[in-house]
């Protein structure tokens, strides 16, 4: 069976750039025009508004000489109003082609907005064609509240539709505008029109404000539609039209009656530009594309994928450019550990991986992120540990730090059982800290080590609440040697490694 080709037509630039806060300069529109069209493949993209600013109008001349250059003109459209002429005039001036003309598809926002009868509105609509025609553009006609207007005046839209079909237009866009559609109205009402007029191209342009905008545009598939209007990320008014990212794979993994040509590989790199250019994040469980999407963290799924990928879907990570990770922290098991580790090309034996499990799950406990990058570190510490008997505990204490007052640090600790209790202030938590030890050291007559250099660093590539890991170097009786400490605190990192010190001495 021939498979029925849906285009695509992105509209990033124009509905996208409706997010609130977001606007693209003339060249960034430039950069993600040549991206949709040519690495992506989009067959259509809709770029701006006519008429809307300066700025806009360089974006549009901008993109309008290089796809003149490419012969991609056809391809490229600007929203333009119904005003007699201005926005024929604008585009005429920026070279745009083709022109996707704002009209109404409710009785409602005819009469309330426009102020105007059905009739006056076509006659003008037809003027705005023709005029357009006469400048060398050709027009897709939007019906603006259409899925409103389906709902409480269908004799408009239809009324509406009659006239639209004796026009020379190329497509009809019908947007469910204020994004009010569910699945079962959107397979009606379209199938209604293009039972209606079957030969005519129609688009459906999704909003989602009920998160149903993949849905609806499955439904419009279904119920006949010849194009799809999306973005990347699902950026647009209000919540957003249908991603891009979301409408191509359920296109491609559930509807096989349908063909569309985007190249899957591709999505990530283009949604992290737009990203990057518009500063609105992508949520971390965005479908495709957020950060967490291909990331398993429970212990048993990672544990299925090791036995014959269990927890896998059709979603492969590398059909769009991203790989599979597995996550540390709480809910780890070996197997999630050991697939990090396999990507490191390390190995541990079954005990130490227990060992280096078990102190991922604590950390994950205290909320803290632990990341690939960090397991090395937190191998050497957890095996460090298990190289001598803790004879001397840091069994609590108290660090304080306020303003106007010199940091001070209550301390507890613990010598062959025996516990011991100091205060000290010092000029920060750790020199006050220290001091609270020495004071204990000269009541027990013992030497404490001499502190020589104090390093702190974080793990390469780590994430943001990271581990940091804090190396301190001591000399004693002439030699001197290095602890290392790793926590999520600067401070507490150095106490873990000072306890690691005074133990390290009583070998
Ligand atoms: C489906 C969508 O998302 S539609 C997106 C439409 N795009 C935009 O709105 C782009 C940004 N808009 C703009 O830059 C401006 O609103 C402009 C340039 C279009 C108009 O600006 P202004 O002249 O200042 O008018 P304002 O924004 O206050 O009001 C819109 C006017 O357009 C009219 N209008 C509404 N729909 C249409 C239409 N389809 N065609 C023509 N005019 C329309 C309104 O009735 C109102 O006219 P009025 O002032 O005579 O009552």
């Amino acid at each position: 069976m021939e498979k029925r080709k849906i285009e695509i037509m992105d509209t990033t630039l124009r509905d996208g750039e409706q997010t609130s806060g977001v606007s693209f300069s003339a060249a960034e529109k430039l950069t993600i025009a040549q991206l949709l069209l040519e690495e992506l493949n989009i067959d259509r993209i809709e770029i701006a508004s006519a008429r809307v600013s300066e700025g806009e109008f360089q974006g549009v001349s901008g993109i309008m000489s290089w796809a003149e250059e490419k012969g991609y003109t056809d391809r490229i459209e600007v929203l333009a109003f119904v005003d007699g002429g201005i926005s024929i005039e604008w585009m005429k001036k920026a070279g745009a082609k083709v022109q996707n003309l704002l009209t109404k598809g409710s009785l409602n926002h005819l009469t309330h907005q426009l102020k105007k009868t059905p009739e006056q509105h076509f006659d003008e609509i037809a003027k705005s064609i023709t005029l357009a025609n006469e400048n060398g553009i050709s027009t897709n006609v939007y019906l603006e509240d259409w899925s409103n207007g389906m709902r409480n005046s269908p004799e408009y839209v239809f009324q509406y539709l009659d006239f639209l079909v004796t026009q020379p237009v190329k497509r009809i866009l019908l947007p469910d505008t204020l994004g009010v559609l569910i699945p079962s109205d959107t397979f009606e009402f379209i199938s209604k029109i293009t039972a209606k007029y079957p030969n005519i191209h129609f688009d459906f342009h999704a909003h989602n404000d009920y998160d149903l905008s993949v849905a609806n545009v499955m439904e419009a598939v279904k119920a006949g539609i010849n194009g799809l209007h999306v973005t990347v990320n699902g950026m647009g008014e209000r919540a957003g039209n249908a991603p891009l990212e979301s409408t191509v794979a359920v296109i491609n993994d559930f509807m096989p009656e349908v063909k569309i040509n985007i190249k899957e590989s591709s999505l990530y790199s283009v949604s992290k530009l737009v990203e990057t250019f518009t500063g609105y994040r992508i949520p971390a469980n965005k479908p495709i594309v957020g950060d967490n999407v291909f990331t398993q963290t429970a212990g048993i799924h990672a544990d299925g994928d090791n036995k014959n990928n269990l927890y896998f879907n059709d979603l492969l990570p590398e059909r769009f450019g991203r790989k599979r990770k597995y996550a540390l922290g709480k809910t780890s098991g070996k197997a999630n550990i050991e697939k990090n580790l396999q990507e490191l090309g390390l190995k541990l034996n079954p005990e130490d991986l227990k060992l280096v499990t078990q102190r991922i799950i604590e950390l994950g406990d205290k909320k803290e992120t632990v990341t690939k990058e960090d397991l090395p570190y937190i191998i050497s510490d957890v095996l460090d540990s298990q190289s001598y008997e803790e004879k001397i505990v840091v069994e609590s204490y108290v660090l304080v730090h306020a303003k106007g007052l010199r940091p001070s640090t209550t301390l507890c600790l613990k010598i062959d059982g025996e516990i011991f209790e100091e205060n000290a202030q010092g000029d920060g938590q750790f020199d006050a800290f220290m001091n609270a030890l020495s004071k204990i050291y000269k009541t027990k007559k013992m030497i404490l080590p001499k502190l020589v250099d104090y390093a702190v660093r974080i793990p390469p590539g780590s994430s943001s609440d990271a581990l940091c890991e804090t190396i301190i170097t001591w000399t004693h009786n002439g030699k001197e040697f290095k602890t290392r400490g790793l926590d999520s605190d600067q401070t507490v990192a150095a106490i873990i490694a000072t306890q690691k010190m005074l133990n390290v001495v009583v070998i």
